[in-house]
């Protein structure tokens, strides 16, 4: 079974998708792990991150052992994914490791943002998460105090409205809910609600009411 679940940023994606992941016993892949990489690693060499055949080799050449270091979860790594993940060359070149994944048995949860639309068309089951911007902004907020890195919500939104804008307006596999996707908007949701609202969209899509993996 393959669970395609996409979104803006911050709006919960990996939450769930580890959830839902855990819960089926299906392996989970944070796809935007992968841009994030790319941007991290050219920045580390000096590159810069508009820079499309740079990004396009560091890509080509990604080691998927890197997608475990801590620091591409920070904000330098999400911004400079969001720009490198409009280059055509970068998407194509990352675009194997993600069907592999998906198509190893027995399945698999990605998330990301072209998920249902590009790279696994065929999921049984998709979703569409999403929250209000200075919902999703509040959240990531809490998430760096947590974490003891500065956390200001005011331009923690700008960075989410200014990535959204960029990954809606692309011209490759743009930010999109697939026509076969489920809405689900987790604005006024607990992590424990949203996660309970999106079983039961897998659920009513592959028709079983307990785990199963395959
Ligand atoms: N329903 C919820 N209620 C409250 N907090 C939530 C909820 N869902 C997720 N969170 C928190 O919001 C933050 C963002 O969630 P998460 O990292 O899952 O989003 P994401 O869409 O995967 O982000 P990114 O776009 O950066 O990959 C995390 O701190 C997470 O714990
Ligand atoms: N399938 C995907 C996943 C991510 N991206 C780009 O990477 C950026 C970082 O992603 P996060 O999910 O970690 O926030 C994101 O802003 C996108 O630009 C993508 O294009 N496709």
């Amino acid at each position: 079974m393959i669970v395609a679940i996409d979104g803006p940023a911050a709006s919960g994606k990996g939450t769930l998708g580890r959830r839902i992941a855990a819960h089926y016993g299906l392996p989970h892949l944070d796809s935007g792990l992968l841009y994030r990489a790319v941007a991290l690693a050219l920045i580390a060499r000096g590159g810069d991150v508009h820079d499309a055949s740079a990004a396009t080799a560091v890509a080509q050449a990604l080691d998927p052992q890197m997608l475990g270091d801590p620091a591409l979860r920070g904000p330098a790594a999400g911004a400079g994914a969001s720009v490198v993940s409009a280059v055509p060359e970068v998407r194509a070149a990352l675009l194997d490791f993600q069907r592999r994944f998906a198509a190893e048995p027995p399945g698999a949860v990605i998330d990301g943002r072209d998920i249902g639309t590009v790279i696994c068309p065929h999921a049984e089951a998709k979703i569409f998460v999403t929250a209000a911007p200075e919902e999703r902004a509040r959240r990531r907020a809490l998430e760096f105090a947590g974490r003891g890195e500065p956390a200001d919500e005011a331009s923690i939104l700008a960075d989410i409205l200014a990535r959204d804008a960029r990954d809606m307006g692309r011209a490759v596999a743009p930010l999109a809910q697939a026509a076969d996707a489920v809405l689900l908007d987790t604005t006024t949701l607990n992590a424990d609600q949203a996660f309970a609202a999106a079983l039961a969209i897998v659920e009513a899509r592959i028709g079983a009411p307990s785990r199963r993996a395959g």
